[in-house]
């Protein structure tokens, strides 16, 4: 089970041939205000695998935020806020945290988070325009989405590029082979499939 509303991550999942079901946690992500942006990341992400699913089922959750300096940028609030956060993040550094949580059907977990750092172009007036009016990263954290168009925002990334899109998949999948999720091989006329 996915606990998320996170088309992203359920694209990555996908992407991976894994089988899964979407639940959305629904977890209040507010009021972890006192941590670190990785421990909020971590946390996060282990209260939403926490709150879907019953004992016996396999669940996944994650949490990604935006760290600029000590400020995390969640979610945008509204219009004027994704402006500012496109503005703050312009020719600038910033690092991205996911937390991930796996519950195996005994209910042990399986954490992690990690971090990547992204290096912003300085922009253009305009160009912050352009961003704000695509309405794009009105729904991500940080206010933009390095998969879409927020591809020319970015010069320079340094880290896993997945856990920028919402999902540190290597380190996820390492934690379902330590776990003993049960992975099937491709099948044989499966191997060498590139896409
Ligand atoms: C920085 C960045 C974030 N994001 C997305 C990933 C997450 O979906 C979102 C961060 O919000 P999250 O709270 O991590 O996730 P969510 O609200 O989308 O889904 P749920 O809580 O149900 O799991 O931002 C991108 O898609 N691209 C990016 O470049």
């Amino acid at each position: 089970m996915l606990a998320s509303a996170s088309p992203r991550r359920a694209e990555l999942l996908s992407r991976l041939g894994l089988p899964f079901v979407v639940r959305a946690s629904g977890v209040d992500e507010s009021g972890l205000e006192h941590l670190t942006p990785p421990e909020q990341a971590l946390e996060l992400a282990r209260l939403k695998a926490r709150s879907v699913g019953q004992p016996g089922e396999w669940v996944l959750a994650a949490d990604t935020l935006v760290a600029l300096q000590e400020r995390v940028l969640a979610k945008p609030a509204d219009q004027a806020e994704y402006r500012h956060f496109i503005r703050l993040l312009s020719g600038r550094g910033h690092t991205v945290f996911t937390g991930f949580a796996l519950r195996d059907p005994k209910g042990r977990e399986w954490i992690g988070v990690e971090a990547t750092q992204v290096f912003f172009r300085e922009l253009a007036d305009w160009e912050i325009e352009w961003y704000v009016a695509s309405g794009e990263g009105m729904d991500k954290a940080g206010g933009y989405g390095v998969q879409g168009k927020g591809m020319v925002l970015v010069e320079r990334i340094v880290g896993d590029f997945y856990t920028v899109m919402g999902l540190p998949v290597a380190r996820v999948w390492k934690a379902l082979v330590q776990a003993g999720f049960p992975l099937a091989l491709p099948a044989a006329n499966e191997a060498g499939s590139d896409d």
